[in-house]
């Protein structure tokens, strides 16, 4: 898209368009032609846990401009930021998508998930049957308090640094460093492999 100039136009209906709107419209037809990779956290501690985070997969691979292109393992793990004994523990895993949707629509697909499947959003870290939250966006880096990329407390949480390392081994959190020295770091206490149970990509 270029902008237009109303006075060089021999229609007189045609108006300007602002170099700000040229700029949106072009990063979005580059978003739709270059699908980006987000990484995506999704917990669950409520209900039938395995089989909510397999919806929760499910419907992100049937929203439209998203595909699911890596599913890791499960863990069992405790519940962070909560008092020991307060909460049932979670079931954690990582997705890795490719999508065409810009970080704010994904969000708003996350959200849409988590109503889906009834999550309260009562308490700040309390129990819900499914949490999604965007741990990154391609290298986007953002401190929008709706949507801060990476997620801001991603680095030190091990249910999902954990998950994230096994099916990326190579990511990094955009400042704060590779995922493999930050697992170091946090360590995996807490955080319990379930290979007795499996999350399937969608075909
Ligand atoms: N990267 C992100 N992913 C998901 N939500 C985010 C992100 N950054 C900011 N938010 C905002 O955080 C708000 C609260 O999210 P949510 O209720 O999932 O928090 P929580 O899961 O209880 O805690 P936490 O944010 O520590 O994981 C959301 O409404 C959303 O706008
Ligand atoms: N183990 C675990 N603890 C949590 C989790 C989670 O998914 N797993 N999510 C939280 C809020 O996002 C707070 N605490």
């Amino acid at each position: 898209m270029t902008s237009s100039n109303a006075a060089s136009s021999p229609d007189p209906t045609v108006q300007p368009v602002p170099a700000s709107v040229v700029q949106q419209v072009d990063a979005a037809d580059s978003t739709l032609q270059n699908p980006q990779r987000a990484v995506i956290s999704l917990g669950s501690n409520l209900g039938n846990r395995l089989e909510t985070l397999q919806g929760a997969i499910d419907a992100l691979e049937d929203t439209p401009g998203v595909r699911v292109k890596a599913v890791s393992p499960v863990y069992e793990t405790e519940p962070w930021g909560v008092e020991p004994g307060t909460q049932p523990s979670y079931f954690n895993a990582v997705v890795i998508v490719k999508t065409t949707l810009p970080p704010a629509s994904l969000l708003e697909r996350a959200h849409a998930i988590e109503e889906a499947f009834h999550r309260a959003r009562d308490t700040r870290w309390g129990p819900r049957t499914i949490d999604v939250d965007i741990v990154a966006y391609q290298g986007v880096v953002s401190d929008d308090p709706a949507l801060t990329l990476p997620h801001p407390r991603a680095h030190e949480r091990a249910f999902v640094l954990v998950p994230w390392h096994d099916v990326d081994p190579g990511a990094e959190v955009a400042g704060h460093g590779p995922v493999a020295g930050l697992l170091t770091a946090v360590g995996a206490q807490g955080v319990i492999a379930r290979p007795d149970l499996t999350l399937v990509l969608p075909d």
